[in-house]
């Protein structure tokens, strides 16, 4: 038997890592119908085909197209004559008014069905088939809009039940196991669509790598390993400081809620977050010793402990909150997201305080 081209041997090699790292088990693949996903089912497939591991895939229908059912059960058809098995397609809501917008909505609905199906089908892990070009192009999108680190760290081989093997393929190595396994792969129009920001990132990629060379895109991405790490360590030393030194009280009682909902706001709306949002107090003095880099990673911890919604907290709340310490001056509080404030009692015994605007002084 001929050996296959380098590309399909490398895209089964970074399976085949992923897979050796992983507990036994049962494995999911995230399959969109797309060549990326198309050749990941694949060469999941060949490589537990060997092992006797078992895999199957998830198709999430978003349900936003004209069609998508069709495409969410040809995806699946195309996975079951992989052997793949079992293979589940689950239909999702996408959040309208998600507040990061409909790209967001949709990963975070699709997600969320994906690790609902990995606990119900008792999988070890969830394999999505992000390549090192998404990986340089979410680093060169994170540069374009000033991110920190943890932006730039981009997205990791695994967390949780989350891997992605193929960060270290490129998209041509998926084209590539395409055409070799027979794959006819569907090609999303929103992926040529200049409305999303991931589709002009890839064609000003491609200015990039004319202008700079070919290599480009491969440093970007290595940016992102680098940074991770750091980014990492400075998560680490900020949640260490917070366990340590932050006081939480209990979220108000029943008789002690703050005003439901106006009428047409849904109790869900990330303005109203259910349960009601906590006090976190951190000693201001000892917290303004802290190098910025911690500093501002404790602040935003501790405002997502208070109840603060992840995709409404950016970083100018943060060094907005940060200027009660390093610009203390006796100002009134910062508002956050969530219907939260952040404020500084005074004196040197002073307390940052993060709780329900209507109730922080
Ligand atoms: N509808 C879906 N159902 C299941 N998994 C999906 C779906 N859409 C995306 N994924 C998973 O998430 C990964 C990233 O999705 P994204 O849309 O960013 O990538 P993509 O480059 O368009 O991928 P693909 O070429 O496989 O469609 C996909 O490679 C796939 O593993």
């Amino acid at each position: 038997m001929s050996s296959p081209p380098a590309a399909v041997a490398a895209c089964r090699l970074a399976a085949r890592r992923l897979l050796d790292e992983l507990p036994d088990g049962p494995v999911l693949v995230g399959c969109s119908g797309g060549t990326d996903s198309l050749a990941l089912a694949s060469v999941v497939a060949f490589e537990v085909d060997k092992t006797g591991r078992p895999a199957g895939a998830v198709v999430v229908d978003h349900g936003l197209q004209a069609g998508s059912a069709d495409v969410a059960a040809r995806a699946a058809d195309q996975c079951r004559g992989l052997g793949l098995d079992p293979v589940v397609v689950r239909r999702v809501t996408v959040d309208p008014r998600h507040p990061g917008g409909p790209e967001d909505a949709a990963r975070d609905a699709r997600h969320t069905a994906l690790r609902a199906e990995a606990e119900r089908l008792g999988a070890v892990a969830v394999l999505l088939a992000h390549t090192r070009d998404d990986q340089a192009e979410q680093v060169l999108l994170g540069l374009a809009r000033g991110s920190g680190a943890r932006s730039l760290a981009g997205m990791p081989a695994r967390r949780g039940l989350l891997a992605r093997p193929f960060l270290a393929v490129t998209r041509a190595d998926t084209a590539a196991v395409c055409t070799h396994d027979r794959l006819e792969p569907w090609h999303d129009p929103h992926n040529a669509d200049p409305a999303y920001a991931r589709v002009r990132a890839r064609g000003a990629m491609s200015v990039l790598e004319e202008a700079l060379g070919p290599g480009t895109r491969d440093a970007l991405a290595r940016s992102a390993d680098r940074l991770r790490a750091d980014a990492d360590a400075l998560d680490a030393l900020a949640a260490d400081w917070l366990a340590e030194h932050a006081e939480h009280t209990a979220p108000p009682t029943t008789l002690d809620r703050p005003e439901p909902p106006a009428h047409g706001e849904s109790a869900t709306d990330p303005g109203h977050p259910q349960p009601p949002p906590a006090f976190t107090s951190l000693p201001a003095h000892d917290l303004a010793t802290l190098p910025a880099a911690v500093r501002t990673r404790v602040l935003r911890l501790a405002a997502l402990a208070a109840g603060a919604p992840s995709g409404a907290l950016t970083a100018a709340h943060v060094l907005a909150t940060d200027r009660l310490l390093t610009h203390w001056r006796g100002q009134g509080p910062v508002s956050l997201p969530g219907h939260l404030a952040a404020t500084r009692s005074p004196g040197r015994a002073g307390r940052i305080v993060i709780g329900p605007l209507d109730r922080v002084e």
